[in-house]
């Protein structure tokens, strides 16, 4: 592509002054990263939170870029053209688009976002999305998938230069996109237009990135700013941020729709049954039963959720209602394994209120004893712990506070941390086993008949550290524990 397209296009957006350039400059690839840089790139250097982008523009330049952009002074000439911009993220998404010809343009584009829920929310939509004969790809925490492959990630929203290479390739009439708050500040899903927003909920987490949960709030907002002109707001309004959310659109005009239990809401949680799952909704052209394999109050949101995003698309109910029974559930997410007459489960809750939802949903489905075992995440909002120490000490019988990923943390410091928010938050229920095999071991020595062990925050992820067991996840610990059992 011509650079002085690309360049036209960050000067109209960005709205910059004329920037002269040769107008025989071609550029045949984008990178932000200088490993990834090859002949004739056009390399972005990003000012990150842990590496400086703009230090490794020599060397993009040594590996043959034909063009920089960044948002600093540079002391000298670095031998291709410099185009300072305000802000490198934004530009890197404004270019993306550009360079693969606004990808998007053709496909219904819908994003969600909210503390809890996004991916369950995103796996029910594809399910009834596929079951009524369209294709549909889903960018997002566990996996990316595009045209049925499957495709790994580090990130839940990946940068908006790999979101837009997905997009190229994606011959999907549909995408969903998880959208986190990291990604709306950090102009990950920058020009794109949404068909769609869909808002979860809101509840303590990230505070060690975001200063406030209004700041925390702020960001989420962005992500219905980016809606097409017509295109639909999905709110849960049980939610007292879903709700601020829905006043301050509504505002704005823009079309918004409602979930939640109360009359008058457009997608009314009008009944639900904990055992088995049962869901009624009612809308304004009737209700719809849905006998459902996902336990808990928490899916009965994100079943809801989806059966109203999958209603204002323009499927059929009844279609929407049979796909959701069908859902099987996504792996990691309240997953049970039976080791004997004992039901463990596994589930990704890593927030004090995901992890209220798992306990109760276990309680509904009437365990006699809750066990459950847990860690905190190295490096990630601490202030969220002492909440979560708090609800499982309230509403479990047995706690174990173990090792999660520890990141950076040392084991020695994280064993200090669990001993101490035990001390100061848990109570008698509690206790500190850092080793999480053994911490799994302990809730099956504890447990009889009817009880229930959760063992919560990592989900399907591997585990990133040695254990005492050879196993490499929750789910394979508590097979292998199962195996024991059944050999006697
Ligand atoms: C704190 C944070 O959000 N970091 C994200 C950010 O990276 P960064 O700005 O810190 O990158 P950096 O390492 O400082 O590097 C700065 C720049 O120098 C470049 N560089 C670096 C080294 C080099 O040799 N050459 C070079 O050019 C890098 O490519 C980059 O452009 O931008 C990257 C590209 O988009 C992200 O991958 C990265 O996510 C990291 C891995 C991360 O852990 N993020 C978490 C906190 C996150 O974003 N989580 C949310 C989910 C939250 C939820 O569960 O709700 C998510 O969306 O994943
Ligand atoms: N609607 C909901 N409300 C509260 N908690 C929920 C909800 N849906 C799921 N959870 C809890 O949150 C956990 C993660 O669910 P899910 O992966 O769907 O959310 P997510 O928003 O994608 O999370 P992340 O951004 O951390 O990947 C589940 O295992 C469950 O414990």
């Amino acid at each position: 592509m011509k650079l002085q397209d690309l360049v036209y296009e960050l000067e109209t957006r960005m709205k910059l002054t004329t920037i002269n350039i040769d107008e025989d400059i071609t550029v045949e690839g984008l990178a932000d990263n200088s490993r990834e840089v090859k002949e004739n790139y056009l390399f972005v250097a990003v000012k990150g939170f842990d590496k400086d982008g703009h230090s490794y523009i020599n060397q993009a330049v040594r590996d043959g870029v034909s063009v920089v952009i960044g948002e600093e002074d540079l002391a000298d000439e670095v031998g291709v053209p410099y185009i300072k911009v305000p802000n490198s993220r934004r530009a890197l998404g404004i270019l993306s688009n550009k360079f693969y010809h606004f990808p998007a343009k053709d496909k219904w584009l819908i994003g969600i976002t909210g503390t809890n829920g996004k991916t369950t929310t995103s796996y029910l939509l594809k399910e009834i999305i596929e079951s009524s004969g369209k294709s549909c790809a889903v960018i997002g925490s566990i996996q990316n998938i595009v045209n049925g492959r499957v495709y790994p990630t580090q990130n839940t929203t990946p940068s908006s230069l790999k979101i837009n290479q997905m997009l190229a390739i994606s011959t999907d009439d549909v995408v969903i996109i998880e959208v986190t708050s990291h990604a709306l500040t950090q102009y990950r899903v920058e020009g794109l237009a949404f068909d769609m927003a869909l808002f979860t909920n809101l509840s303590h987490d990230h505070l060690d990135y975001h200063s406030s949960m209004e700041e925390y709030f702020e960001a989420k907002r962005r992500l219905f700013h980016m809606l097409k002109k017509e295109g639909k707001a999905v709110i849960n309004t049980d939610d007292s941020w879903g709700a601020h959310l829905e006043r301050l659109l509504k505002d704005e005009g823009k079309p918004v729709f409602t979930v939640g239990k109360e009359e008058g809401r457009d997608f009314q949680i009008a009944q639900t049954e904990a055992n088995p799952p049962k869901l009624l909704i009612k809308d304004k052209n009737g209700e719809t039963t849905i006998y459902s394999n996902m336990s808990g109050m928490h899916n009965m949101y994100n079943m809801t959720m989806s059966f109203a995003a999958a209603a204002l698309v323009g499927l059929d109910k009844a279609l929407i209602g049979e796909a959701i029974e069908k859902f099987e559930g996504v792996k990691g997410r309240f997953q049970m394994i039976k080791i004997d007459e004992v039901t463990a489960v596994v589930d990704y809750a890593h927030t004090p209120d995901a992890i209220y939802h798992c306990l109760n949903t276990a309680r509904q489905a009437g365990a006699r004893k809750i066990i459950h075992v847990f860690g905190f995440r190295g490096d990630r909002d601490s202030t969220k712990r002492r909440e979560m120490v708090a609800i499982t000490s309230e509403i479990s019988d047995h706690y174990i506070l173990t090792f999660d990923d520890l990141n950076s943390v040392s084991g020695e410091e994280m064993g200090e941390v669990l001993r101490q928010l035990q001390d100061m938050h848990g109570n008698e229920k509690g206790k500190v086993i850092t080793d999480r095999t053994l911490a799994i071991r302990e809730a099956i020595e504890l447990a009889d008949d009817g009880d229930w062990i959760l063992v919560t925050g990592k989900g399907n992820e591997s585990y990133q550290l040695n254990y005492s067991l050879p196993t490499d996840s929750d789910e394979e610990t508590l097979h292998y524990f199962a195996l024991e059992q059944s050999r006697g």
